[in-house]
């Protein structure tokens, strides 16, 4: 469980990202950060990791404060997949894909050896292992994004809007292999988007974010789609646009598509 409690980050220009966040990340769990531009999901993301430190307010991971850990040992442990893979660009698909472990010590032939099973795992063909990035299309880049994220076996994945910079037909693809991969492994993760179809994709929890971190509201899609708590989170979900909009069929609710889409409680139906 990662857990944060009034956690508030302001950068050394004054500005501040993040104001009293609270939240939990459960385990085995994919939470979604969804929120516009500029909401503060990335900073919350890293914090989470020591990529940036918090001003104020505490986090945890399975009790333990994180401020206590070694920042480039806390990194090590926690997969971390960026929007364009963050690929370094002199290295194969390979060496990318074992970053980690070697720096960790593992050896190049147990390291490589890993990367080809994760290769597997995310979906590569094995002739692309020695292809340097500029070689890959986007989504085989992002899906080396991915591979390199797990080759250390962390139990805590944060994905900053990974799927962000390909195209709708190869994102939907990349979600699809994420949510199998997340069906065996199910790790912690915590994904950044901005895009609500993704986060009611992939998202067995969504928090909503508006500037500053603070929380709109925060559930599971069906629970936000079916009763969101103000006219932002209706406006963000795109509920008055008609195709997101719910209709009730006998407390069962259904999308514009007739899909199922989530249960009324007794309360909101009556
Ligand atoms: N290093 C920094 N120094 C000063 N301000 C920063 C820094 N990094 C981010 N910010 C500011 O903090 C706020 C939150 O930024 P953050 O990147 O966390 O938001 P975001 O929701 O992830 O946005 P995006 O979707 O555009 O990546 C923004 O106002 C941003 O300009």
């Amino acid at each position: 469980m990662i857990e944060l409690t009034g956690v508030t980050k302001t950068y050394p220009d004054g500005t501040v990202a993040v104001d009293d966040f609270s939240a939990q990340f459960p385990p085995h769990k994919t939470t979604v950060l969804l929120g516009s531009s500029g909401s503060g999901k990335t900073t919350i993301l890293r914090m989470v990791n020591r990529m940036v430190d918090a001003t104020s307010g505490t986090i945890t991971i399975d009790g333990d404060d994180i401020a206590d850990r070694d920042p480039v040992k806390l990194r090590r442990s926690i997969g971390y997949v960026m929007q364009n893979g963050g690929l370094l660009p002199h290295r194969s698909v390979l060496d990318n894909i074992a970053t980690v472990p070697l720096l960790n010590g593992v050896s190049k032939a147990s390291a490589h050896a890993r990367a080809r099973e994760l290769m597997d795992l995310v979906g590569l063909d094995a002739k692309m292992a020695k292809r340097y990035p500029a070689q890959l299309s986007g989504g085989q880049q992002q899906r080396v994004g991915v591979a390199r994220g797990l080759a250390a076996d962390p139990n805590i994945l944060l994905m900053d809007e990974p799927f962000g910079a390909v195209d709708p037909l190869v994102r939907a693809e990349l979600q699809d292999e994420l949510l199998r991969i997340q069906h065996t492994l199910a790790k912690t993760i915590v994904f950044v988007t901005h895009d609500v179809e993704e986060a009611l994709r992939l998202g067995d929890q969504i928090i909503l974010l508006a500037e500053g971190g603070h929380i709109a509201q925060r559930g599971t899609g069906p629970e936000l789609l079916g009763a969101p708590a103000s006219p932002f989170v209706a406006d963000f979900l795109g509920l008055d646009r008609g195709s997101r909009a719910l209709f009730d069929h006998d407390g069962v609710l259904v999308d514009a598509f007739g899909r199922a889409a989530g249960v009324l409680t007794q309360d909101a139906s009556a």
